[in-house]
């Protein structure tokens, strides 16, 4: 099992650090643009193999796409963070270009790729992907929703006092500072719905919390996150590696699933060999609709900015 990562930076890292870590995957190959950067990373995190009881072999290439040839699954990592008080969606006028490119790259040296974008804003960038490669929708993944369903469990967590792993959630919609749906109803507590443990005002703050997860670390960092992102791309590229059939909320291509078209935004979705083999459509109620429409209203808006 091949796995390229192109951007090698905090995110790329991390995620090939997971990855190395669960052990599943042969061969990890990082390419960077900066010269040396994808090389070193590559040899520093080998130098943690035997500390950390991994075989998978790390590599590292300066923007030489042969090094990445017949790559089972290909993460895109590659293009500036933001800064405190911006938005993801004012990434899109570097990072689109990159995105492009890049997939370009890596489709012509591994035609048979699933590819995973992380780049933001990223379900516009995961759309631009749809719309430049001729991928087959189902080898198209957009990562977020994992993460902020990670975060939704941490606040969970937090607000009922209890360990995380008590604490079932997830988060659809778009990958945005408004445009998640941190789906309060559904979460649970060990099979009790947390309404049962917490006020209508703390679920609430723990939805608000949950939405702006990514800016209030950004904040605190300067750059934005890359742990919980790394971690949460390596249990994308695992599931996919492994064939383990798992669900994460991705942002995939809708074709008429929740009422909506033409746009990639945050739902769940079984992920196995084939790459994002089903979506699963929830029975959402009518609140959970509207902010679903609103968020894709959202999203539509960024990637009307794209040119394609
Ligand atoms: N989807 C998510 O949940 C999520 C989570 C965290 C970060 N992100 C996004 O991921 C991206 C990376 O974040 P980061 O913190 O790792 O940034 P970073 O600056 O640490 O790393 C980005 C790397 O990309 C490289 N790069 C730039 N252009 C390239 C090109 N054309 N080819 C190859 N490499 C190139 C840079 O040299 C740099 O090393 C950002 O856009 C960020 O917003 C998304
Ligand atoms: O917040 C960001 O800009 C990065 C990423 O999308 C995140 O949620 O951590």
């Amino acid at each position: 099992m091949k796995v390229t990562i192109v951007g090698a930076g905090a995110v790329g890292a991390s995620c090939a650090e997971y990855v190395a870590i669960k052990n599943f995957a042969s061969e990890v190959v990082l390419l960077d643009i900066k010269e040396g950067y994808a090389e070193g990373k590559a040899m520093d995190l080998m130098q943690t193999a035997t500390l950390n009881g991994f075989d998978t072999k790390i590599t590292g290439s300066t923007n030489d796409y042969s090094k990445t040839a017949n790559s089972d699954i290909a993460v895109i990592t590659s293009g500036i963070p933001r800064k405190p008080g911006m938005t993801r969606e004012e990434l899109i006028g570097i990072n689109a270009g990159i995105v492009k490119e890049v997939s370009a790259s890596l489709i012509k040296h591994s035609p048979n790729v699933t590819l995973i974008v992380v780049s933001n804003p990223m379900d516009t960038m995961t759309y631009l992907v749809h719309k430049t490669t001729g991928l087959p929708k189902n080898k198209i993944i957009g990562m977020g929703g994992a993460l902020d369903s990670a975060r939704f469990k941490y606040r969970l967590s937090e607000a009922l006092e209890c360990p995380p792993s008590d604490v079932d959630g997830m988060v659809i919609g778009g990958h945005s500072d408004t445009g998640m749906v941190p789906l309060t109803r559904l979460a649970t507590r060990n099979s009790v719905p947390v309404k049962a443990f917490l006020s209508e005002d703390r679920l609430n703050q723990v939805s608000e919390d949950t939405k702006v997860g990514g800016a209030t670390l950004t904040k605190l960092l300067g750059t934005s996150a890359w742990y919980a992102p790394g971690a949460a791309v390596s249990g994308l590229v695992q599931a996919i590696a492994c064939d383990q059939k798992k669900m994460f909320p991705c942002s995939a291509l809708l074709e008429g699933e929740y009422g909506l078209n033409d746009l990639c935004i945050g739902v769940p979705a079984i992920l196995g060999k084939d790459g994002l083999e089903k979506i699963v459509e929830l029975q959402l109620n009518d609140a959970e609709i509207a902010k679903m429409k609103e968020s894709a209203e959202g999203v539509k808006k960024t990637n009307g900015l794209l040119d394609v």
